[in-house]
């Protein structure tokens, strides 16, 4: 149940990954150095001994007592996600509502035994995939309606049960983790491409319920494109849909489950769309004048049918802070692959369209394959583009360090139409340097496009700002509630890949059509009668 290697408590990784004190120092002193503020002290995480976390309110029936545990390091793992406000209270060792019970079903038969008991024991439930949730959707916070909470941590259905090479698709259990799904399909020549930046830790099923994005800029990299079929477990019986590569007949149930975010059931395994592993690659970086010079570029690329695999446009502060560039100018970063063909005539397309608004490509580009062995997703770490690439990858570790020294991070990210898009993002832009500034004195505020589709794109704001001690929760909270409503009120949408969960239920309330909602709940009272399913999420 606990395996080898343990997962911080509190944090993102593993606990062999704790940064050493002097490691953790010198990190803080160097983003201090560049951002100007953060505490001269990192401090130090408790140990699961000295957590005071609640007695648990519900007793383990002896027919689960194989699937379900009262350990306090389970119960202090599953107590939050992994957002800034979930790492904050982990570090401090805050714990008011771990959950009561936790259980690692085995097969569908647990999990249908599970959501049995809790409905008569009047247990809420929070599935549980890689816990990388950072809307608070695994959160057990639940009102007193409940007896208790229990997550389920689907950690054991972990296998790719199924390859279909012909058709190009694999069928996965819910609770593998994305690296451990890609080694599994690696022998067939296969990947499943998704890559979120959480992709170390995040699971299939959690990506599919929460209509997760990966870090491929066009085309195919929300899960909603992915699947072909779902198969769950819910209170009311099984859910399994007909696999077909495209169907008209009806609203479809797979879009029913895709987004659900464990309110409706417990995905248990999907049909998914797999990939062969690209073995050409063209890459090359550019320099803007503006981010709106940058935007202007990367609109005309998609508009012109290109769908490069990374277009992704850094301000010119995000480009320092990654260490892409010196800070005068924003950075445009395109990347083109494919198993078949090689991208040269591709990229230079994009470069052409790039050169139209002002793009200076920063060196040559990089061209490679075919080559079979050539499995590097990464761009050189000299190059623009693979710092990037290796700041992305070590962010979340990097924040662990950051809370420890008392910086304030938080994250927005939304997606508006081109016909918006300046506009917008100047409010938003303008909202959050505002409310940070207001709540926190300081702060630094940067942006970047993640997505780029020919109608728009979807862009993704860091505010780092100096947290003050015991009052972090709160300054978070002001500057949430304030961004998040100037993009409301800006036409664009409160989440574009991070999901909806706990923390933005104020804001999806608002967009989406009460009649939907309405619908909504029908149909979570008829597949979960009784309300156990993750409730506070979504909807209910
Ligand atoms: C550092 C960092 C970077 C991130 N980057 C990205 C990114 O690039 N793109 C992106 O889309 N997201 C990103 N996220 C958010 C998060 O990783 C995604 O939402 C991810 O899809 C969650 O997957 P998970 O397996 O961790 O799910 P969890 O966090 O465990 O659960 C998420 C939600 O799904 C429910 N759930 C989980 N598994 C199941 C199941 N089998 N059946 C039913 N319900 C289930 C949970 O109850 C919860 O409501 C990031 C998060 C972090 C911390």
């Amino acid at each position: 149940m606990t395996g080898a290697r343990r997962r911080k408590f509190w944090g993102w990784g593993y606990e062999d990954e704790q940064p050493g004190r002097t490691e953790a120092h010198k990190t803080a002193d160097l983003v201090r150095s560049v951002l100007g503020f953060g505490a001269e002290h990192v401090r130090t995480p408790p140990a699961v001994a000295d957590l005071d976390l609640p007695a648990p309110r519900l007793a383990i029936p002896g027919s689960l007592a194989p699937v379900m545990t009262t350990d306090p390091y389970q119960r202090a793992s599953h107590a939050y996600g992994k957002s800034y406000r979930d790492v904050v209270r982990g570090f401090h060792g805050e714990f008011p509502h771990p959950p009561d019970l936790v259980a690692f079903p085995r097969d569908e038969n647990d999990i249908t035994a599970v959501l049995d008991w809790c409905q008569e024991a009047g247990a809420a439930v929070i599935p549980y995939g890689g816990g990388t949730s950072v809307v608070g959707g695994v959160e057990p916070l639940v009102d007193d309606r409940y007896a208790g909470t229990v997550t389920l941590d689907l950690g054991r259905l972990d296998r790719v049960l199924d390859v279909d090479t012909v058709s190009g698709a694999a069928l996965i259990q819910a609770g593998a983790a994305l690296p451990h799904a890609d080694a599994q399909l690696r022998p067939h020549g296969l990947t499943l491409r998704h890559y979120p930046q959480s992709y170390e830790l995040a699971t299939v099923g959690g990506s599919v319920v929460t209509r997760a994005g990966g870090h491929y800029a066009t085309g195919r990299t929300h899960l909603d494109d992915f699947v072909q079929s779902l198969r769950a477990v819910t209170p009311a019986g099984l859910w399994e849909s007909r696999r077909v590569p495209a169907s008209g007949a009806g609203p479809s149930p797979d879009r029913m489950l895709i987004g659900s975010e464990g309110v409706l059931g417990v995905v248990t395994q999907a049909w998914l769309r797999v990939q062969e592993r690209p073995r050409f690659r063209a890459s090359a970086a550019l320099s803007h004048a503006t981010f709106a010079d940058g935007t202007r570029a990367a609109r005309d690329i998609v508009r012109s049918g290109l769908q490069p695999a990374n277009c992704r446009l850094l301000d010119p502060g995000e480009a320092r802070l990654n260490g892409a560039g010196d800070g005068r100018s924003a950075l445009l970063i395109l990347g083109f692959e494919s198993a078949h063909a090689g991208q040269e005539a591709l990229l230079a397309q994009a470069l052409e369209c790039a050169r139209r608004y002002g793009g200076t490509p920063l060196g040559d580009p990089r061209i490679s394959g075919p080559d079979p062995t050539d499995d590097a997703e990464s761009p050189a770490p000299t190059r623009p583009e693979g710092q990037w690439k290796d700041s992305f990858q070590q962010a979340p570790h990097l924040r662990d360090v950051m809370v420890a020294a008392d910086i304030l991070v938080e994250t927005f990210e939304t997606a508006v139409t081109w016909d918006r898009f300046e506009e917008f993002d100047q409010r938003v832009h303008r909202a959050a340097e505002q409310a940070a500034a207001r709540v926190c004195v300081t702060a630094t505020v940067h942006r970047r496009l993640t997505h780029v589709y020919p109608d728009g794109a979807a862009v993704y704001y860091t505010v780092l700002a100096p947290a003050r001690r015991g009052s972090e929760i709160a300054q978070w909270d002001d500057i949430k509630a304030a961004v998040s409503d100037v993009i409301m009120d800006a036409g664009g949408t409160i989440t574009h890949h991070h999901a909806v969960g706990r923390d933005h239920r104020p804001w999806y309330d608002r967009q989406r059509p009460p009649l939907f909602a309405r619908a909504l709940r029908a149909a979570k009272r008829e597949l979960d009668p009784h309300g156990v399913l993750n409730p506070g999420v979504l909807i209910g």
